[in-house]
């Protein structure tokens, strides 16, 4: 059984269903990429799993039990975090403050916060070495750092990451990606959405969406090939 089973979602906005049936699975360990253009449907469907939005119908089955209506510290405390598109960081905390944060639905005993904080710094050192800096003077990268290690403080099962790579430069996307790679070695399962292609190397499926459907799901290697990104995600992807 996968991590997440996504059958049959239908979610929309005042009611004018924008998802039109999804369906996919995420196996426990791997990390894929849920790729697609502008408006195909990506963050609304990762922010249905994270419980910010109810579907109209469908299910989603996350380690073997249907998700209810549920609010989103509810997911994050039974293992679904987010690190949401836009980062959506506190900025007049800082970095440290932020992090202690992503922990606040979980248990929060010294040593679990102390052990999770150190495995942060871990990922990021350049996080580390700004710990009492507020969180709005950090560059756009440190920003996605920090919003992808406020996400990891609450010790998930499965990341969810909606566009990490948005505004950043080719090297800074690559590190949070190389990262990204990291966490899921390390045992958790990473769905990340992303416009940008360049995310595939880092994935071990991709799906792809468009209009409010899945269009594609495959190995990320049949992506590389030039006429399927061409076919949907753009010219450009
Ligand atoms: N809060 C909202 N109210 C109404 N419609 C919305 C809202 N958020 C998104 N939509 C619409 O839902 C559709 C899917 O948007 P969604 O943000 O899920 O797409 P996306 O693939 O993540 O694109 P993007 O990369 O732009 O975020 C779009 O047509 C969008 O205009």
């Amino acid at each position: 059984m996968a991590l997440l089973e996504v059958r049959d979602l239908v979610v929309g906005y005042d009611q004018y269903p924008v998802l039109h049936g999804v369906s996919f699975d995420v196996e426990q360990g791997e990390c894929c990429v849920l790729l697609g253009l502008n408006g195909a449907g990506k963050t609304t469907t990762v922010t249905t799993v994270a419980g910010m939005l109810q579907p109209q119908s469908g299910s989603i089955t996350f380690d073997g039990k249907e998700l209810r209506k549920g609010s989103p510290s509810q997911r994050v405390a039974g293992g679904i975090s987010l690190s949401p598109e836009g980062r959506r960081l506190f900025p007049r905390l800082t970095v440290s403050q932020n992090l202690k944060l992503g922990a606040w639905s979980r248990r929060r005993d010294s040593k679990t916060l102390k052990r999770q904080m150190d495995l942060v710094r871990d990922y990021f050192p350049r996080l580390a070495e700004r710990e009492n800096q507020l969180a709005g003077t950090l560059s756009g990268g440190e920003q996605q750092m920090l919003a992808v290690g406020r996400a990891m403080m609450s010790r998930p099962k499965l990341l969810l990451i909606d566009e990490a790579s948005l505004g950043l430069s080719p090297t800074v996307a690559r590190t949070v990606w190389e990262v990204t790679s990291r966490i899921k070695a390390d045992g958790t399962t990473v769905l990340m959405v992303e416009q940008n292609a360049g995310a595939l190397p880092f994935a071990d499926r991709a799906l792809i969406m468009e209009k409010g459907t899945l269009v594609y799901t495959g190995v990320g290697d049949e992506l590389r090939t030039v006429n399927l990104r061409e076919a949907y995600l753009g010219s450009g992807a």
